[in-house]
């Protein structure tokens, strides 16, 4: 107060002489002319004052917050990244990168990190983790310890457990619903939601909650609000990780956040009592084939430490958080591209059906991924496409120019600053893609010398270098064997014309709007429904 009455005296107003309202509109007034020379001041003097783009895009967090309260953030981006080119203006000390070459070599490394406080304050739930963490030694030991629940062997060793969780119980509803050979219509969003999540559940957690048979599990909800409660409390950090009942939302993200912890520590704590029943040294003995007994298992090779029971639950949530929303997305996106592109409709079913026919006899058999991967080249192509089309972690992953700084052409960064990866403008920027918007499955199987450019440097749907999508192999798993047998068991056509020209809408993902994606189903052998 006495700067701002000396500031007054100064301009010679009798400080002394002024009411209370009278004074606090001087006080405003000084605030507001403050904050304008100071956002001036940056806009025109940034480090990204040369960069290109909007004029606005300098002014501070307003740019930020529209876009990140609007939901077509990946399409703002994207045409920003039309209009002034591969390096853009996003902020003060901000810039976006829409050339995929350079964002993979950026990321090669892990040189540029994630913004510490910024996962931590999103994402981290009970401990650091893998996803949160922006340290490389804490990254590299975890990675050490987590890997290899993903690789191909593993997963394939697990595959029976997957498909049990997820791909057979979906098909089971589907023939029941389609009793007599009727068709019937579901909402995917929820039934592909239902899936990923038992699949998770089934693999981190130890035991599948039948989502795709209970549509109306209360966990749908606690995972809802807490996506709901993580995005609020990215803006409003304060009110993290305390009750706040006077704001029912954030107040039911809260608890619901304690309920999926209380969840985790529960289904790890009753796997640990059931391992204590077993006599491990007796080669016999029917060890269960998951994610969470290879977290339970793991042990650091160089420390001999392994991960305690606190630690397992953060790893095993953070797998939920990132592996159901974005697998199921990519499911939906995949079943829209392929309705709405009937002559690459036509060729994979095509494919599937020629190579797998369906018969009653063979009805129970799955098909299963090395044999799609084998058999359906045109089926992967088309699944390549729709994660380049529509990625479901669509923009913005933020990473921090380290020491020394960072130089793109004519510009340079300053360390500190942040870069951002869109993956849905790079995955769509005609400096490396042929027809960039257009959906092309076919730039996937051409001969080496002929592909696509972009299809050699590859999209950014999960990311790239060390800091890249360590679920990738299963969600790609479970996208090639869920499409391949919805496409061998039924017919598909959209439920109503209007989900014909369904919007991305992005919710920290790119989401179909409003969550609802209805498809017809008949099933194309009608004696397995009756
Ligand atoms: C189509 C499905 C998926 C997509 C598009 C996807 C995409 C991504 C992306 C873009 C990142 C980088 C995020 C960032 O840096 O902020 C990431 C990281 C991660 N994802 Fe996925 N993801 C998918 C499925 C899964 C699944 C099934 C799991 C379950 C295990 C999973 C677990 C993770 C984890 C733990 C990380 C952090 C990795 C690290 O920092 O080392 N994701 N994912």
């Amino acid at each position: 107060m006495g700067l701002f009455t000396n500031l007054l005296s100064l301009a010679g107003v009798d400080v002394a002489s002024l009411d209370a309202l009278t004074l606090f509109r001087w006080v405003a007034l000084l605030l507001f002319t403050r904050w304008m020379f100071t956002t001036l001041y940056k806009w025109k003097f940034s480090p990204t004052a040369k960069v290109p783009g909007p004029w606005f895009a300098g002014l501070g967090s307003f740019d930020f917050y529209f876009r990140l309260f609007s939901d077509k953030n990946y399409q703002v981006i994207h045409e920003r990244h039309l209009q002034y080119g591969p390096v853009i203006r996003m902020g003060t000390r901000m810039v976006s990168i829409s050339d995929g070459k350079l964002a993979k070599e950026l990321l090669s490394t892990h040189r540029y990190r994630k913004p510490a406080a910024k996962y931590r304050d999103i994402f981290q739930i009970l401990l650091p983790n893998i996803f949160t963490t922006a340290d490389p030694d804490f990254h590299r030991q975890r990675k050490r310890l987590l890997m290899p629940a993903f690789t191909w062997p593993t997963l394939r060793r697990m595959e029976e457990t997957i498909t049990g969780a997820g791909t057979r119980p979906l098909l089971a509803k589907f023939h029941a619903l389609a009793q007599n050979g009727q068709p019937f219509s579901v909402n995917l969003s929820t039934e592909f939601l239902g899936l990923t999540f038992d699949v998770i559940m089934r693999l981190a957690f130890g035991e599948s909650l039948n989502l795709i048979q209970d549509n109306d599990s209360e966990v749908f909800g606690w995972f809802g609000s807490l996506l709901r409660y993580m995005v609020i409390t990215r803006t409003f950090s304060f009110l993290k990780d305390k009750p706040v009942p006077y704001l029912p939302m954030v107040h039911q993200g809260y608890l619901s956040k304690r309920n999926v912890v209380a969840l985790a520590l529960r289904k790890i704590r009753e796997r640990q009592a059931y391992l204590a029943t077993l006599d491990r040294s007796d080669p016999k003995v029917d060890v269960p084939q998951d994610v969470l007994q290879i977290m339970l298992d793991a042990q650091d090779p160089e420390t001999g430490a392994n991960l305690n029971t606190e630690q397992v639950a953060s790893e095993a949530i953070v797998q939920m958080v990132a592996g159901t929303d974005t697998t199921s997305l990519a499911l939906c996106w995949t079943v829209f591209a392929i309705l709405r592109h009937p002559s690459c409709g036509e060729r994979v079913i095509n494919e599937v059906l020629t190579e797998f026919p369906l018969r009653a006899a063979n009805a129970s058999d799955i098909i299963e991924y090395d044999h799609v991967k084998a058999r359906l080249p045109y089926l992967t192509a088309v699944i390549q496409e729709s994660l380049r089309v529509y990625p479901p972690v669509a923009s913005s992953l933020a990473r921090v120019v380290p020491k020394g700084g960072l130089t793109t052409g004519e510009h340079f960064l300053p360390a500190g600053c942040t870069v951002s990866f869109s993956p849905y403008a790079i995955n769509r920027s005609p400096l490396m893609w042929s027809q960039p918007e257009e959906f092309v499955p076919e730039r996937w199987l051409a001969p080496e010398a002929e592909m696509d450019p972009g299809c050699k440097v590859g999209t950014l749907s999960f990311l790239s270098g060390p800091r890249a999508c360590i679920g990738r192999n299963l969600a790609l798993m479970e996208i090639h064997v869920t499409i391949a047998n919805l496409i061998r068991h039924f017919h598909w056509e959209f439920a109503e014309p209007r989900f014909a020209d369904l919007e991305p809408s992005e919710h920290v993902m790119l989401h179909v709007k409003d969550d609802e994606f209805r498809v017809k189903f008949t099933p194309r052998t009608p004696e397995l429904s009756s």
